[in-house]
């Protein structure tokens, strides 16, 4: 049965882009005022299927709707962050948000607040001239500044310092708290203390999706060591055989009914997971049955 406050629902969404299949059976339910994270690695579909949702992106098969919108039209209640898609290189900051405050009716004075917000001051210097993360905070700006219910934000924080990353979760938890809802894919596990909810793709489809803390919660035992040779001999008793380097030592994953045998060794303990080992299990090891 339907929520009351659902604002998307995706449902048995395939994409495909001739023999090539990207997405299949993605099914995806999104509540008002909510931030969901939809995160993956490189290639796996995340803005394949944030356009989907926007619908700019057809579907082969199945059904989204966005704000009771199921076709043509979203742009009316969407806006859509791509990746490197809004600058224009021969206009100015000012010139760039000037094109889309006419191009849009919905387009605000937001952009003021944002600008300064993350720290940019070079609005009268041309496009061409910015660093990528410029760049990419313009177009964010330029994105929030259209009131729409709804935002779909491809890496919005791709490319940015600490503070400015910082600075864009802020916003968009002001925007949360003011109603809207947020789809953000990304692969950064930082983004994900920013979510209310996570969604994971994994060869096409969403493996996982729930609260940070659920998803912590329900990790399987994490293993450490320090240790070069102690890694090796891990690599058969840790879930799909892989280990995650983590600075000097690694990481991976047990079977509960495993510990006790892989922590006999004094080179390896048992430790607290983060959301870096929830990012590693939920895109490479989701499957695994432990
Ligand atoms: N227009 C297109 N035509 C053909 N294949 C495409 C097209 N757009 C995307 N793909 C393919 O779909 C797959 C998923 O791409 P997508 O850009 O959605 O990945 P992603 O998860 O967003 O990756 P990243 O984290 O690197 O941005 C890739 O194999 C890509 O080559």
């Amino acid at each position: 049965m339907s929520s009351p406050h659902e604002i998307i629902r995706a449902q048995n969404v395939r994409k495909t882009f001739g023999d090539d299949g990207v997405l299949t059976n993605v099914d995806l339910v999104v509540e008002k005022g909510e931030i969901l994270a939809l995160m993956g690695k490189n290639g796996v579909g995340k803005s394949v299927l944030l356009s989907c949702l926007a619908g700019s992106e057809p579907l082969s098969s199945g059904r989204i709707e966005v704000c009771g919108v199921a076709q043509a039209g979203r742009e009316g209640v969407a806006g859509f962050l791509l990746q490197e898609a809004m600058c224009i290189d021969r206009l100015t900051g000012r010139e760039t948000i000037a094109f889309y405050d006419r191009l849009h009716p919905r387009f605000t004075n937001a952009w003021r607040e944002y600008t300064d917000q993350l720290d940019l001051d070079d609005l009268d210097k041309r496009v061409d001239t910015y660093s990528g993360g410029m760049k990419r905070k313009l177009e964010l700006v330029i994105t929030l500044s259209i009131d729409v219910p709804v935002y779909f934000l491809d890496e919005p924080t791709a490319g940015l310092d600490l503070s400015a990353i910082q600075a864009v979760h802020a916003i968009l938890r002001e925007q949360r708290a003011a109603g809207k809802t947020i789809v953000v894919a990304s692969h950064l596990p930082m983004d994900a203390g920013l979510a209310d909810r996570i969604a994971f793709l994994q060869g096409g489809t969403i493996v996982a999706t729930n609260t940070p803390t659920a998803l912590l919660s329900e990790l399987p035992p994490v293993i450490t060591t320090a240790s070069t040779d102690t890694a090796d001999a891990l690599t058969e008793h840790v879930l799909g055989g892989e280990l995650f380097s983590d600075g000097g030592t690694v990481r991976g994953f047990v079977r509960p009914s495993l510990v006790s045998t892989v922590t006999d060794d004094s080179d390896v303990r048992t430790t607290e997971p983060t959301y870096t080992d929830v990012f590693n299990y939920y895109t490479n090891l989701s499957q695994e049955s432990y």
